[in-house]
């Protein structure tokens, strides 16, 4: 039984000052709080004669922590210990120790904490508050509880594994990695080491190798391709480990319990936008510091028995296909290669015939148009994968193969669009499927049919306010566990041949030869898969429920400061 007062966790409670200002500092370990408050000159009086230092450690824990709650008073800031960065002896400037407050003392004591504080736009920045105190002891006390504090957050990395791409977006990984993100992570403790890369695949190649056990978690500096090396290789490492044969379709992958940090540096970095919430390296490196954790479905994507890729945003056939297709000559560009590519695509309006089945993703609790987007501690994701798991346990296994209810669609497509989260990115902030979940253990598959240029483009242009997308005659949309997709021409070449894709390739280019005016070489697109395409068109794709990990914790409902005002954090109530 517990008793009623314990003498740990003790409040400690101190008046220290902040830019020559008293405070009263309190670290509460029971609540998880460090909060300070500034103190009018006469209750300071009352305290302590010479105004600095009064150190209490406090047992009547419950009545002060009840007082904790109502602190939202002007000039009270209420940091939660596990949005704290860093906290180290400061360093004193020439400023400090010239000024004749300070002279008296030959080595002011002083410790500084960083913290998370929160501007627009789910951006994250570190602010930064220095605590002065008047002797020694009472410097290292503090310094002693606020690390040992820290130092109970055991879910925090140590120790990373960094993969820079130097070529990916604007070409500034390198730049951005040392100037924004190393700095953060050496003020954290955090032990890095990094691997520039020297060739595509490189990464990806390396995870094979390396002793992962050494490492906390792995990131990579770049964009969705770079964070797609890092996904293949993670998830093949852990597959290869465990003895799963990635080419069987229906395999129960192994999950990765190792998290991946994305540092955005790419062209679309839509994974890292719609898991944090803003494409920020400053943002980004915090989350990795915290130590968040934001479970993440993958799909694996499959031709006949062959792996192909696994995707965790964009499976897109059809328009997505043919703007990455297009964008490929215009590397140079940069992140401009996919407008000026969508642009062209757009005005060629292509359409393609094929088949389309899938099988509902019947245990999820949400459906796309509900209006409902993932938002971080999902409670959807939650209750959804739950579902999915008791399922799979009801049906022993057999669940992953059961044949009933696939819907089969024919038709002519300008897209097929299969998504397993939002893919909001800068471009679209809502993304593809706005209310996608990140962590359900389902994909929403997006059927844009034949549709006239002006109607396409009102499809498209919703993609970048708030009104539905999915709004129009021809477009459709399904939640889903799996997929598969025929293109007709690939049907009617179909042939006994074990590379039915190159049969059927080398008939188009037949065909294209002898009538050069026609559109044969139109007939089938190509699909993105996370901005690579795939050499495959008729494909199968299965969601995996929760296969991998990131250092995100999802979209946080509302700021709680904004730019205006960020000293002042409210309490996490
Ligand atoms: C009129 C404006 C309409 C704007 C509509 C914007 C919709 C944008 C939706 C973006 C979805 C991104 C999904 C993420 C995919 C990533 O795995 C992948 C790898 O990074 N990126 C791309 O494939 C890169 C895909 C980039 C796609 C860019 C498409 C641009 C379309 C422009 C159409 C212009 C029509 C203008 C007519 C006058
Ligand atoms: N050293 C390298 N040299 C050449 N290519 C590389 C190197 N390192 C990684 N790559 C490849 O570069 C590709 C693109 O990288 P990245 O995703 O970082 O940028 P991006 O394509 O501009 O952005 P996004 O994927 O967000 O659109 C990746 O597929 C990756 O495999
Ligand atoms: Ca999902």
């Amino acid at each position: 039984m517990q008793p009623e007062y314990l003498p740990f966790p003790a409040l400690l409670c101190s008046v220290l000052s902040i830019s020559r200002q008293h405070y009263e500092v309190t670290l509460d370990p029971g609540r998880a709080l460090l909060s300070w408050r500034k103190l009018r000159p006469r209750s300071v009086k009352g305290r302590t004669r010479a105004g600095i230092c009064l150190t209490r450690v406090l047992h009547r824990a419950r009545g002060l922590a009840k007082s904790f709650s109502r602190q939202i008073t002007s000039g009270s800031v209420t940091v939660p210990l596990t949005e704290i960065v860093s906290v180290e002896e400061a360093e004193i400037d020439g400023k400090y120790c010239n000024s004749m407050k300070w002279q008296h003392m030959c080595k002011p004591h002083a410790f500084t904490v960083r913290y998370i504080k929160r501007m627009k736009k789910h951006r994250w920045r570190c602010g930064e508050v220095t605590f002065w105190c008047s002797e020694e002891q009472m410097c290292c006390h503090w310094l002693q509880a606020l690390n040992d504090a820290l130092n109970q957050q055991t879910h925090r990395p140590k120790h990373l594994l960094v993969y820079i791409n130097p070529y990916g977006g604007c070409k500034k990984g390198k730049q951005i990695y040392e100037k924004k993100v190393a700095p953060l992570f050496s003020a954290a403790g955090i032990a890095a080491d990094v691997v520039v890369t020297e060739y595509a695949n490189h990464a990806r190649d390396n995870l094979y190798d390396v002793n992962l056990e050494k490492y906390d978690g792995i990131v990579c500096v770049g964009g969705d391709g770079m964070f797609s090396e890092v996904l293949h290789g993670l998830i093949g490492r852990v597959q290869k480990d465990s003895h799963i044969d990635h080419n069987n379709p229906s395999a129960c992958l192994s999950r990765c319990s190792i998290r991946i940090g994305i540092v955005p540096a790419g062209s679309t970095d839509c994974v890292c936008y719609a898991t944090v919430g803003i494409n920020d390296p400053v943002t980004s490196a915090l989350h990795i510091i915290l130590g968040d954790c934001q479970p993440l479905d993958v799909c694996s994507i499959h031709h006949k028995k062959n792996f192909l890729k696994y995707s965790v945003s964009l499976l897109g056939y059809g328009f997505y296909g043919d703007v990455l297709k297009g964008s490929e000559n215009n590397r140079w560009l940069g992140p401009a290669r996919y407008d000026f590519s969508g642009f062209k695509t757009f005005l060629t309006h292509h359409w393609y015939e094929g088949t389309v089945s899938f099988q509902p993703a019947k245990w999820v609790i949400g459906s796309p148009r509900d209006n409902k987007p993932c938002t971080s501690g999902c409670h959807v994701c939650r209750q959804s994968s739950k579902q999915l798991q008791e399922l799979q346990k009801e049906q022993n296994c057999r669940f992953e193969h059961s044949e009933e209810e696939w819907t089969t669609i024919k038709g002519k497509f300008m897209a097929i669009n299969a998504v397993s989260l939002s893919c909001a990115c800068p471009r679209s902030p809502k993304g593809l499927s706005p209310a996608a979940h990140l962590a359900d253990g389902s994909a929403d598959l997006i059927l844009v049919r034949k549709c006239s240029r002006l109607n396409f483009l009102r499809h498209l242009i919703r993609h970048t306010s708030k009104k539905d997308q999915f709004e129009f005659p021809f477009v459709e949309v399904y939640r889903v566990k799996n997929f598969q997709f025929t293109p007709k021409h690939f049907e009617e070449y179909d042939t006994e041949s074990t590379d039915i894709g190159n049969v059927s390739k080398k008939n188009f280019a037949q065909i294209c030869t002898d009538h050069p005016s026609c559109v044969c070489s139109h007939v089938n697109s190509s699909w993105n898969c996370d901005g690579e395409t795939l050499d495959q068109t008729a494909i199968e794709m299965r969601v995996h429920c929760r296969l991998i990990h990131l250092f995100a914790r999802g979209i946080e409902d509302a700021p709680l400061t904004d730019d205006s005002n960020p000293s002042k954090i409210l309490p996490m109530e």
